[in-house]
């Protein structure tokens, strides 16, 4: 793909237009209520306008996978079709399909996602390392070898997060993180080993909810010392705005990328510039005042 790696693309986007992705989700709710029909020709119709009127305007999109995945062959095809237009476009695409799996098998949806000439390959990935960090190496190496990134989840939005996250360990070694340190504070610090060293920003993120409160303080999840960037779900329909964004990341917040899904897609196909616009003031506000 690039030469350049995701984080120096990214970090460029949110100096270019600002800290926001909007989230692609096309609820079959949404669809009823743009006028479309709740199949995949309605999906496409919904998708493809979402990146037509925001491309080139927002720092990055986020098709959620589940929402094409449900309408069978014909919605992958509309997200490959979506990942080709927001390419075409100019605007990156982080494909929110959170995979993990045991090493050989993430192999496979290493392929899939982060191959250059994949159709389902955008510009990063969204994984789940709960089966352990070290699982997700063959994403690491496939996105490090062609200019992709991940966000790896960390302490993510949803309250039932707490009993994985929170939890403490008690075999974890690494920098920063010893027996008893977080589950959280552990998969940041991995994080911060794969960064070390990048300029602006390495290329494997977090995803970390904008909901979360003083939970990276709470769980000792030291965001700074990330180096990547910090995805930020949660803003907007979840309730979280510009003083939960400051809560949650206070020093760490340059480094956010927050995202939100139905505040935006809900202003419908005529108010979407103006919607996107709004958030990405008030993401710039809470992120970069
Ligand atoms: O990885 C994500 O993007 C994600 C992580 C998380 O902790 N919470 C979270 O809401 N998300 C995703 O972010 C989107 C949130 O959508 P809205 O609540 O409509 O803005 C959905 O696609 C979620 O799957």
């Amino acid at each position: 793909m690039s030469a350049r790696p995701f984080g120096a693309r990214l970090a460029a986007a949110m100096d270019d237009h600002g800290p926001l992705c909007v989230g692609i989700d096309p609820h079959a709710s949404l669809l009823r209520d743009w006028g479309l029909p709740d199949d995949a020709d309605g999906l496409r119709t919904f998708s493809l306008r979402v990146v037509d009127a925001l491309g080139g305007r927002v720092a990055a999109f986020k098709p959620q996978a589940a929402f094409f995945e449900r309408h069978g062959s014909r919605g992958v095809a509309v997200l490959e079709e979506v990942i080709a237009a927001a390419r075409a476009a100019g605007t990156l695409t982080i494909v929110d399909a959170k995979r993990g799996d045991i090493g050989s098998t993430m192999g496979a949806y290493a392929e899939a996602f982060l191959a250059d000439g994949s159709p389902l390959a955008g510009d990063a990935l969204t994984v789940s390392p709960y089966l352990g960090f070290g699982s997700l190496d063959p994403a690491v190496e496939l996105a490090a070898a062609t200019g992709r990134g991940l966000f790896v989840l960390c302490l993510t939005s949803n309250k039932e997060g707490h009993e994985v996250q929170h939890a403490r360990t008690t075999d974890a070694s690494g920098p920063g993180v010893g027996d008893g340190s977080t589950v959280a504070a552990l998969m940041a610090a991995r994080a911060a080993v794969l960064n070390a060293g990048a300029e602006p920003l390495g290329s494997v993120g977090l995803v970390v909810g904008a909901t979360i409160g003083g939970a990276a303080t709470a769980t000792g999840t030291d965001l700074v010392a990330v180096n990547g960037p910090l995805l930020a779900p949660g803003v907007g329909a979840q309730g979280a705005g510009e003083r939960e964004l400051a809560t949650a990341f206070g020093a760490a917040r340059r480094a956010v990328l927050a995202s939100s899904s139905r505040a935006v897609l809900a202003a419908g196909p005529d108010g979407l510039v103006a919607a996107a616009d709004a958030a990405v003031s008030e993401a710039r506000s809470a992120l970069r005042g």
